[in-house]
C-alpha cells in the first residue's frame, strides 16, 4: 500500500493549530512555568537511560494535543506500520525503507517481496564480525606478513558521514587501529592521508552503495595506484575490501569476491551505518560495540513503533519541530551536544535531515504551499557558547535547539564534568528566562556608574529569553545510547516527512550538479567551452588559464 497523500494544511488539526498559534505566540514560557508547577513533569519523557524534557518550549498542553491530532489526521500510525513492515514507501525509487531491519533481532521476520531478509542480514553481520576479529587480533596480515595498523574508509555522503561520526563519537571505546576517512574528490584530501600511511600495514575499505560515485571511485583508483607502487597486483586482495550493493562493479574494480560485504537497495545511503557500511566502525571499536550500537537503535525502534504518540520521543520532537517550522516560521534548528566526542554529530545529521526533507514537491507531485525541511547546524558545547550563542540569545532569529548531555563523563574527571554540565543546564535556563530590564538595572547597582550610562547600556544587556530548547539528557555515552540517539533522529526525520507529505527517501536534488560537473569535466580538454551562462564561462576560462 502506498503512503496516502494528505496536504497537512488542509487538515482540521492544522486549521486549529493556526488559530491556536495566534493565542499562544505571545506567551512567555516563564509565565507558563509559574502558572503550572507540574509543567516540567508533564512535559518530559523518561525512557530507559534517556530523559527528554520538552517543557522549555513555547507550547501549552493544548498545543501538544493539536499536534497529536495532526499526526493522526496525516495517518502517521499507518505510515509507521508501512515502513516497518517493508512496504515500498520510497515510491519514487520503488524501494522499501528497512534500515530498521538491520538492527532487528535474528528471530524477527521481515519480508521483502515475500522473502525474509533476516537470515541474509545475519550472514553479513557474521562476516563483519569474523573479519573485524581477524584484523583486530592481527591474525589477518598484509602482503609482507605484518598485522594491520591503519584502516582507511573510502566513501562519501552516507558512506562516510555515518561511520566517521560514530568512530569519532566512540573514540573512547576504540582499539589500537588508526582510522582514516577519505571522502572528498579533492586530491589534496587523499594525498594528505596517504602521506601518513604504510602500504604494508594499511587496510582499505571502499564503501559505495552504488559503486558509481565519482569521488569514491577516483579516490579508490588513486589509492590502488599508490598501493601498486609498493606492492604487486595479487597483494590487492589482501588490502582492499568493499561494501556495496553493486557486486558486479566491485568485482570489475578488482576486489576479491571474499572481500565484498553486500548491502541492499532497501537501505538508504544516509541510513546505512547499521549495515556493512559500518564495517569501519566494527574494525575501530570491535564487533561487540558495533552490535551494541545496533541494539540501542533497535530499542529506539521498538519505542517508536509501540509507544503512544504523547510519550513517543521521536514523535514529540518531530511535532515540536513542525510547530516552529510551520507556525513560528523558524528556519533552522541547532543541535548542541555537551560532549566533545559528538563533534561530528550535527554534520552527520545535516545529511540525514536536509537530504531527506529538503523537498518542495508533495507525494502527489504537486508543489507544496508550506515550509518543509529545516536547516540543521550545531557544534559541541561549551565551545559553541563562545562562538555562535550570542545570536541564539540576542539575535533576531528564533532558533529552537536540542541540548544533548550525558550525566557521566567517560574519563571520570568530576571537576570538569560538573563545569560542563553546569553550562549545559545554565544555557537552557538562560534561554528560557532571559534577563529583564529590571534585572539588568539591579546588576548595575553598586557599580559606580552614572544614571545616564546605566540608561545607555541597559538595552544591550537585556535578554529577551523565551527561546525554546529540548533537553535530551542521557546517562552515559555508550555504543548503545549512541545507537538510540541516532535512531531517535532518524525517526524524527520520518515523522516530519510523513506529516509534510513529502518523500523523505529519495535525493534527486543532488543529481543536477553531478551531471553538470561531468559535462564540464569533459570540456576541459576541448579547444573551447560549450554554451554556458556568462558568469560560468568567465570562471571556466579563468580556471583554464590558471590551472
Ligand atoms: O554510497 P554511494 O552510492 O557512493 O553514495 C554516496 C552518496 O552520494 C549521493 O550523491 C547521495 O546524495 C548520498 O545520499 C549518498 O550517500
Amino acid at each position: 500500500m502506498a503512503l496516502p497523500s494528505i496536504n497537512p494544511t488542509t487538515t482540521k488539526a492544522w486549521k486549529k493549530l493556526e488559530a491556536h498559534f495566534e493565542n499562544v505566540k505571545g506567551l512567555e514560557m516563564k509565565d507558563l512555568f509559574a502558572q503550572n508547577k507540574e509543567r516540567a513533569n508533564q512535559m518530559a519523557i523518561n525512557w530507559e537511560d534517556f530523559y527528554v524534557d520538552y517543557s522549555k518550549n513555547r507550547i501549552t498542553s493544548e498545543t501538544i494535543n493539536l499536534l497529536l491530532e495532526l499526526a493522526e489526521e496525516t495517518k502517521l500510525k499507518e505510515a509507521i506500520q508501512s515502513q516497518f513492515s517493508g512496504e515500498v514507501i520510497n515510491k519514487t525509487e520503488g524501494r522499501e525503507v528497512l534500515h530498521t531491519a538491520l538492527r532487528a533481532k535474528a528471530t524477527d521476520t521481515i519480508l521483502v517481496e515475500g522473502k525474509n531478509v533476516m537470515p541474509e542480514i545475519f550472514e553479513v553481520k557474521q562476516k563483519i564480525e569474523t573479519f573485524s576479529n581477524q584484523v583486530i587480533s592481527g591474525a589477518l596480515k598484509g602482503y609482507t606478513n605484518k598485522a594491520f595498523t591503519d584502516i582507511v574508509n573510502i566513501g562519501i555522503g552516507g558512506s562516510d558521514l555515518g561511520p566517521a561520526m560514530v568512530v569519532e563519537s566512540l573514540q573512547y571505546y576504540k582499539n589500537h587501529l588508526t582510522t582514516h576517512f577519505v571522502s572528498n574528490v579533492d586530491g589534496d584530501h587523499v594525498n594528505q592521508v596517504l602521506k601518513t600511511l604504510n602500504p604494508e600495514t594499511t587496510l582499505f575499505v571502499i564503501v559505495s552503495k552504488t559503486f558509481t560515485t565519482q569521488e569514491t571511485l577516483s579516490n579508490a583508483n588513486t589509492i590502488r595506484t599508490w598501493f601498486l607502487e609498493h606492492a604487486k597486483q595479487e597483494d590487492v586482495a589482501k588490502h582492499f575490501v568493499a561494501v556495496s550493493t553493486n557486486i558486479e562493479k566491485v568485482k570489475a574494480f578488482g576486489i576479491d569476491q571474499n572481500n565484498i560485504f553486500p548491502m541492499w537497495n532497501w537501505v538508504g545511503g544516509r541510513f546505512s551505518l547499521w549495515s556493512a557500511v559500518g564495517l569501519t566502525i566494527s574494525l575501530s571499536v570491535g564487533y561487540k560495540n558495533f552490535d551494541s550500537l545496533l541494539a540501542g537503535a533497535n530499542k529506539m525502534d521498538t519505542h517508536f513503533k509501540s509507544t503512544d504518540f504523547d510519550q513517543n520521543i521521536p514523535v514529540v520532537l518531530a511535532l515540536l519541530s513542525i510547530w516552529y517550522n510551520n507556525f513560528f516560521n523558524a528556519e533552522s534548528e541547532a543541535v548542541i551536544p555537551y560532549t566533545q566526542y559528538l563533534t561530528q554529530f550535527a554534520t552527520y545529521l545535516q545529511q540525514g535531515i536536509m537530504e531527506s526533507n529538503g523537498k518542495s514537491v508533495d507525494r502527489n507531485g504537486d508543489l507544496v504551499n508550506y515550509q518543509t525541511g529545516t536547516l540543521i547546524w550545531g557544534e559541541p558545547g561549551t565551545n559553541s557558547q563562545h562562538a555562535f550563542f550570542q545570536l541564539i540569545h540576542q539575535g533576531t532569529k528564533l532558533i529552537p535547539a536540542d541540548f544533548i548531555g550525558f550525566a557521566q563523563s567517560l574519563h571520570g574527571n568530576q571537576d570538569h564534568q560538573d563545569k560542563l554540565m553546569s553550562n549545559y543546564f545554565a544555557q537552557t535556563e538562560a534561554l528560557l528566562n532571559g534577563k529583564t530590564k529590571a534585572e539588568v538595572e539591579a546588576e548595575f547597582e553598586g557599580q559606580n556608574l552614572s544614571a545616564e550610562k546605566i540608561k545607555e547600556l541597559t538595552p544591550f544587556k537585556v535578554f529577551e529569553g523565551n527561546k525554546p530548547t529540548n533537553t535530551i539528557f542521557i546517562k552515559k555515552l555508550t555504543p548503545e545510547s549512541l545507537g538510540k540517539l541516532i535512531a531517535m533522529y532518524e525517526h524524527k526525520i520520518f515523522v516530519q516527512g510523513i506529516i509534510w507529505n513529502i518523500y523523505s527517501y529519495d535525493q534527486f536534488g543532488v543529481e543536477l550538479g553531478k551531471q553538470l560537473a561531468n559535462k564540464i569535466l569533459n570540456e576541459f580538454d576541448n579547444q573551447a567551452f560549450d554554451n554556458h551562462d556568462g558568469s560560468t564561462l568567465n570562471l571556466l576560462n579563468l580556471y583554464k588559464k590558471l590551472r
